[in-house]
C-alpha cells in the first residue's frame, strides 16, 4: 500500500471501429438467407415426383442448418476487442514483488515427441526474463521415457551457460535450436561484438554436444550403462516395466532453495523438476488433463506458485517477456481480480506460405478469439495459457474475496531434497484422485477430449473472466501437423471433444446461460458445434450433383429472381471470407487451400467425431487422445515445404474423402458427356448445380492429382483408391436404378 499508482492501469484494451459497413452487409447476407428460406418453403415441388421432393427437403435443412450456424458466427466478429500490457509500469510498481510462475511443461512420447525437442522448449521457459528464484519449470513426462529424464538433466546442466548468455545479449528466442537455427555465425563478426561472437561460440559448442549426445541415445532408444551409473536418478527406473506400469517418477534437478543452484555467473537458477505420474494399465489415466493435475498438485508442495504457464512440448518461447505481459492483466488494480486466465495465440514455426493444411488457424487467431474476448474473454486452448492457480483449482469469482497476486514467503525445508520427493509421490499416485474431486471441480475436467476447453468454461461459468493477448513479438512457436491425415485426425479429436462439451453437463447452450454472458454462449457455440456441420455439408455435396447427372434441377433458375439470393449469399459469403483471410496475413492460394481443407474436415473429421460422440454418449466407446506427430521423414517434410498434399496412408477418412471427389467427377463428367445442358433450357435450370459440382471438382484438384498422376510415396494408396471407385460407381448406379 502506499504505493503512487498514478491510477495509470497495466493493461488497456482498445474495442474495434463499429464497422458500419460490416453490420450492413451482416444484415443483407441476413436476408439473403431468409429468402433462400422462403424460396424452399414456397417453391416446394408439387410435381409428384417423390425424389425431388425428399431432396428438396434436405436441400432446406442443409440450408437452415448453414443459415444458423452463420449467424452463430457472426458473434465472434461484432465486437473484437485487442488488449495492450505495460510491463513497464509493471516493474516499477511490483518489480520486488512479483508472484512466483510455475511453468508445466507436458510430453507424452520420446518417438513422436523427440526429447531434444522438449528441452528447447523447457529451456526457453527456463530462460524467462523473470527473477529466476521465483521461476519454476516442471516436466511432466506420460511417457516415463529415461530418454526424455536424460535430456533434461543434461539440459540442467546446459541452463548453466544457456540463461547467463540469453540474459547477458539479450537473446531471443531463448530456444537454442530456434535461436542458432536463426542465426548465422559470423553475423556477429564485427569488433564491437566480440564478446558477444566469443560467447555464442563457446555456448553453441555446448549446444551442439549436448545435442548430438541426446540425439545418439534416442537413436539407440536407451541409455548407456555409463551413463545410467553417472546419475542416481536413473535407479528409479529400475522397478519400471512399461510406460503404461510403472510408479510415479519424480526428481527435483535444479532446487531453487539451494544455494549451490547457480548459474556459472553465480546467479540463481529456476527450479527444474522432473515428474513421471503413476501409471497402472487397469487404471485410466486422463491424458493431458491427468497430467496437468499431478503437476498442479506436486508443485503446491514444491514452489506453489500463484500463476501457472501451460505449455505443450513443442511450443517453445519465442518472447522473453511474455511472462510479464501476462502479469499486466492479473496484477492490474481495477480489472486483474476478474481475470483467471490469459491465453496467447498458438502460433506455428512451420506453416508454409499457402499453409496447404491450413495449419495457421489464421482467421481464428487474428479475428475470431478477439471477438471472444469483446464477450468475457476466449477458451483456454491448452497451451501458451497463464492460469490463476486457485481459479485452476476450481475457486469462485468472488467480488468481495479478491485475491492478490504476490510473492510469498518461502518456507525453509526440513528435510533434504530425496525425502522431500519420496514425500511427494504419492501426489502423483493413481489412487490418490479416488474419491476426491479432482478432475471434476478441482483441476482440469476429465472425460473430454479437449479437457482445455472445457475446463476454460467451467472456470468462466464460475463467474471469472479471460484475456486474449495477441499483440507485439509472438509469445510462442509450436508444430503444426505436416500431412492430411495428421491434419484431419487432429481435427477429429478437437471436433469431438467440442461437440461432447456441447451435449456435457457444461454445455455452452444451457448450463452456461445465465453465467457467462451471450456473446460468449455463442462463441462457444462456433466451435461446439463443428462436429455437426457434417450432415449438412455431405449433402450439399453430394445430392446436387447426382441430381445434376440426371438432369433434375434443386436450384431456382438463372432467369428467376429467386436466383438472386442464392448467388448473392455464396458471392457475398467467400468474397468477404477472402478479405478476412487476406487481411490477416494470408496469401489468396492460402485461403483457396483453407476452403479444401474446411470441406475435407467437415466430410471426414466431423462426421467420425460426430458418429463417435453420440456412440459414447451411448455408452459404446471410450474417446483417446491421438498425439500429434512432431516429427516427420526427411521425404515427407519436402512434399510438405513443396506444398504437395501428403496422403499415404489408408485411413477410412480417406476413403469418404476419395469417394466424394471421385462422385463429384463423375457427375460432372457424365453430365457433359449425356448433354444434359444441351437441352433446351437445361443450363438455365442447373446453373447452380453445374456450379457447385464443378467448384468440387476445382477443389479436389489434389486428390485427383494424388490418385491419377503422382508417383511419389505420398500419392493416394492404390487399395484406397479402387474402394473408394467402387464406393462412389455403386452410389451412382444405385441412384440411376432409383430413377
Ligand atoms: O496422454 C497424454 C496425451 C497428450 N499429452 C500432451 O498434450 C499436449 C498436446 O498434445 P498434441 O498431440 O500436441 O495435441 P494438439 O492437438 O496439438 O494440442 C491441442 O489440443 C489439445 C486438446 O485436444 C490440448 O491438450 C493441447 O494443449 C492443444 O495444444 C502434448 O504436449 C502432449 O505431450 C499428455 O501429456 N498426455
Ligand atoms: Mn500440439
Amino acid at each position: 500500500m502506499g504505493r503512487n499508482h498514478d491510477h495509470e492501469p497495466l493493461f488497456v484494451t482498445k474495442e474495434g471501429k463499429v464497422r458500419v459497413a460490416y453490420m450492413v452487409y451482416a444484415a443483407t447476407i441476413a436476408v439473403g438467407i431468409c429468402l433462400i428460406w422462403w424460396y424452399r418453403i414456397v417453391q416446394f415441388p408439387r410435381d409428384g415426383e417423390e425424389g425431388r421432393s425428399w431432396a428438396w427437403i434436405g436441400m432446406f435443412m442443409a440450408e437452415l442448418w448453414f443459415g444458423f450456424y452463420w449467424i452463430i458466427t457472426q458473434s465472434v466478429r461484432w465486437n473484437v476487442l485487442y488488449s495492450f500490457p505495460f510491463k513497464d509500469r509493471l516493474s516499477q510498481r511490483y518489480e520486488k514483488e512479483l508472484p512466483g510462475v510455475d511453468v508445466f511443461v507436458c510430453t507424452a512420447d520420446p518417438q513422436i515427441e523427440p526429447p531434444i525437442m522438449v528441452i528447447n522448449t523447457v529451456l526457453s521457459v527456463m530462460s524467462y526474463d523473470y527473477p529466476t528464484e521465483k521461476l519454476s519449470v516442471y516436466l511432466s513426462d506420460d511417457a516415463g521415457s529415461d530418454l526424455t529424464f536424460y535430456a533434461l538433466m543434461e539440459a540442467s546442466h546446459f541452463s548453466k551457460h544457456w540463461i547467463p548468455f540469453c540474459k547477458k545479449f539479450n537473446v531471443e528466442p531463448r530456444s537454442p535450436a530456434a535461436y542458432f537455427s536463426s542465426i548465422s555465425d559470423d553475423s556477429h563478426g564485427d569488433d564491437d561484438n566480440h564478446s558477444l561472437s566469443k560467447d555464442h561460440a563457446a555456448v553453441k559448442k555446448l549446444y551442439e554436444e549436448m545435442e548430438s549426445r541426446i540425439q545418439a541415445a534416442t537413436r539407440h532408444g536407451r541409455i548407456s550403462e555409463e551413463i545410467k551409473m553417472k546419475h542416481k536418478g536413473f535407479s528409479q527406473w529400475d522397478s519400471y516395466s512399461s510406460r503404461h506400469d510403472h510408479d510415479t517418477i519424480l526428481q527435483i534437478l535444479i532446487d531453487g532453495k539451494d544455494p549451490l543452484a547457480i548459474d556459472i555467473e553465480g546467479c540463481a537458477l529456476p527450479t527444474l523438476v522432473y515428474l513421471a505420474r503413476e501409471k497402472r494399465p487397469q487404471h485410466p489415466h486422463k491424458f493431458k488433463a491427468g497430467a496437468m493435475n499431478s503437476l498442479i498438485r506436486v508443485s503446491s508442495k514444491i514452489s506453489n506458485g500463484p500463476v501457472i504457464l501451460n505449455v505443450d512440448c513443442d511450443m517453445y518461447s519465442n518472447n522473453p517477456q511474455s511472462v510479464r505481459d501476462a502479469l499486466c492483466f492479473f496484477m492490474d488494480e481495477e480489472k486483474g481480480h476478474e481475470i483467471a486466465f490469459v491465453q496467447y495465440p498458438q502460433n506455428f514455426g512451420n506453416v508454409t506460405t499457402n499453409e496447404i493444411y491450413g495449419g495457421s488457424l489464421r482467421v481464428i487467431r487474428d479475428v475470431e478469439f478477439h471477438g471472444l474476448d469483446g464477450y468475457g474473454g476466449p477458451l483456454y486452448i491448452g497451451t501458451g495459457c497463464f492460469h490463476r492457480r486457485e481459479s485452476l483449482l476450481g475457486r469462485e469469482f468472488s467480488k468481495e474475496n479478491k485475491i492478490v497476486l504476490k510473492s510469498e514467503n518461502v518456507t525453509k525445508r526440513e528435510e533434504n531434497v530425496q525425502e522431500f520427493e519420496e514425500k511427494l509421490n504419492s501426489l502423483a499416485n493413481c489412487s490418490y484422485e479416488k474419491d476426491t474431486q479432482w478432475g471434476k471441480e478441482m483441476g482440469l475436467k476429465y472425460g473430454c477430449s479437449v479437457e482445455d476447453v472445457i475446463t476454460g468454461l467451467s472456470i468462466q461459468c464460475k463467474g471469472w473472466k479471460s484475456v486474449y493477448f495477441n499483440s507485439g513479438r509472438t509469445g510462442f512457436l509450436g508444430v503444426a501437423t505436416t500431412t492430411l491425415p495428421q491434419t484431419l485426425v487432429q481435427h477429429k479429436r478437437w471436433s469431438e471433444g467440442d461437440f461432447q462439451i456441447f451435449l456435457s453437463k457444461y454445455s455452452p447452450a444451457w448450463y452456461a446461460n445465465g453465467r457467462i454472458s451471450f456473446g460468449l454462449q455463442l462463441g462457444y457455440c462456433c466451435y461446439c458445434l463443428w462436429a455437426p456441420n457434417c450432415l449438412a455439408t455431405l449433402f450439399y455435396s453430394i445430392v446436387p450433383s447426382l441430381y445434376l447427372f440426371h438432369g433434375i434441377p434443386l436450384f431456382p433458375q438463372c432467369t428467376s429472381l429467386w436466383f438472386a439470393p442464392f448467388v448473392y449469399v455464396m458471392f457475398a459469403k467467400y468474397t468477404y471470407s477472402l478479405a478476412e483471410f487476406l487481411s490477416s496475413g494470408g496469401t489468396i492460394r492460402g485461403w483457396w487451400n483453407d476452403q479444401r481443407i474446411w470441406l475435407y474436415k467437415r466430410t471426414s473429421s466431423y462426421l467420425f467425431a460426430f458418429v463417435d460422440t453420440l456412440l459414447n454418449l451411448l455408452g459404446f466407446s471410450e474417446s483417446a487422445f491421438v498425439i500429434s506427430v512432431k516429427v516427420s521423414d526427411q521425404d515427407v517434410s519436402e512434399r510438405y515445404e513443396k506444398e504437395m498434399m501428403e496422403f499415404g496412408d489408408s485411413s477410412s477418412m480417406f476413403t469418404i474423402l476419395a469417394t466424394l471427389a471421385f462422385l463429384n467427377l463423375f457427375s460432372l463428367i457424365g453430365t457433359i458427356l449425356k448433354k444434359v445442358v444441351a437441352t433446351d433450357g437445361a443450363i438455365d435450370a442447373m446453373l447452380l448445380q453445374i456450379l457447385l459440382c464443378g467448384i468440387l471438382v476445382l477443389i479436389n484438384w489434389p486428390m485427383y492429382q494424388g490418385i491419377f498422376f503422382r508417383k511419389d510415396n505420398g500419392k493416394m494408396p492404390g487399395s484406397l483408391t479402387v474402394k473408394s471407385l467402387v464406393f462412389a460407381l455403386s452410389v451412382c448406379t444405385c441412384f440411376t436404378f432409383l430413377y
